[in-house]
């Protein structure tokens, strides 16, 4: 399947890119689209000239098929004509943000895919939780999407510079912008993310202000926005579902609702991002399976001991680790029940040589 120059240039302006590949097999009147709404009964896409509301075809409804395997905000698929017109086939993605989904039996779920960058949103208020965003920031890492931290009310605080200072102690090696979501020049420093061709998602909890950030980006009104409860800083649940929009800027965004829960899926690898440090210091203890409880030697209990590793970032990092084993395991099983019996996940394989050791 071949796309004319015309068709190319069309589909641009959702974010479509040269590299996505189309299968050679295509039929020549399935044409691509991106998904931009995912609803209870259906999706609407986009096809670079205009939107439509389609359906999946059947074998993605099948109830086996894992969602990650279903159509999702973000996805380029091919479309296949007839009445209705049906999602044939997902193209493939170059990233995926997932979560597990709340509650006690173990699902993944697409938050958004074929995105660049993930912005995560945190309030310079009641809601800023360095722990919650070490969480987001293993979640975004294992997407394959870039991460910036856009810590919206910066205008609310007197005195900015001690509070980034005490930010960045929290958060070594991430990229930090803090804004005022209401004011189009504070959000200058995101343009660098939004160009044409670009494809950003947006999450934070609930009254962080994504809703105030897009239709600052926009230029407009483009949802309503609930003012937050004085209170306890927590705003009431205005968006409803993912989508999909473009931006004056050029680029795509994809918004979301805010998430009360945000599950590490087991595909996580702690050690590779904000972790780094840890997994360095790990690296020096003088047993390979250290437990860094009183061994002898370890790098770990003397980096605590002389003040160089926070006794919260450490107890952060356990907490995470402990529930990515878990979830490792669980993500494990699933793929065993259906057949396909592999180390998912490189955390866990490392585990099972007794990197870490047990606990
Ligand atoms: N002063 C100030 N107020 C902000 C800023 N960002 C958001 N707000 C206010 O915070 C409140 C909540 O913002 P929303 O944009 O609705 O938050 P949201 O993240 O979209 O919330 P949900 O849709 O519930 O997920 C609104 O009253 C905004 O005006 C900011 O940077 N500065
Ligand atoms: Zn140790």
């Amino acid at each position: 399947m071949q796309l004319t120059p015309e068709q190319r240039a069309r589909l641009a302006a959702i974010g479509w890119r040269d590299e996505i590949a189309l299968p050679d097999d295509a039929p020549s009147d399935h044409r691509p689209a991106r998904v931009l709404i995912q609803h209870r009964n259906g999706y609407v896409v986009h096809d670079g000239e205009e939107e439509s509301t389609v359906q999946p075809a059947p074998r993605f409804l099948k109830r086996s098929l894992d969602p990650t395997e279903r159509p999702a905000v973000g996805d380029f698929v091919l479309l296949k004509p007839g009445n209705p017109v049906q999602i044939e086939t997902i193209l493939p993605r170059h990233a995926a943000l997932t979560r597990a989904a709340a509650g006690e039996r173990y699902q993944r779920q697409l938050i958004a895919t074929n995105v660049d960058t993930v912005m995560v949103l945190m309030g310079l208020d009641g809601d800023f939780n360095p722990r919650r965003l070490e969480r987001y920031l293993a979640l975004v890492q294992a997407s394959g999407a870039h991460c910036v931290v856009v810590l919206t009310k910066a205008d609310r605080h007197e005195d900015l510079e001690a509070v980034m200072a005490d930010v960045m102690d929290v958060l070594p090696d991430v990229e930090i912008h803090p804004v005022n979501a209401k004011d189009a020049a504070s959000l200058g420093v995101l343009h660098p993310y939004i160009g044409p061709g670009q494809t950003v998602v947006v999450v934070g909890s609930s009254g962080v202000g994504k809703s105030t950030l897009t239709n600052t980006l926009l230029g407009r009104e483009r949802m309503a926005t609930n003012e937050v409860r004085a209170n306890d800083s927590r705003g009431r649940h205005t968006t409803t579902f993912r989508a999909l929009i473009s931006l004056p800027q050029g680029g795509c965004l994809i918004d979301t609702p805010g998430m009360r829960e945000l599950k590490l899926t087991g595909e996580e690898d702690l050690d590779a991002g904000q972790f780094a440090d840890i997994d360095a210091l790990a690296a020096q203890c003088r047993f390979g399976d250290c437990a860094h409880q009183s061994e002898p030697g370890c790098a770990v209990r003397a980096a605590l001991d002389a003040g160089d590793l926070s006794d919260e970032r450490w107890a952060s990092y356990q907490k995470l680790r402990g529930e990515l084993d878990v979830q490792a395991a669980n993500l494990e099983a699933q793929l065993k029940r259906k057949g396909e019996p592999h180390v998912a996940n490189k955390a866990l394989g490392q585990r099972l040589k007794g990197k870490y050791g047990r606990r």
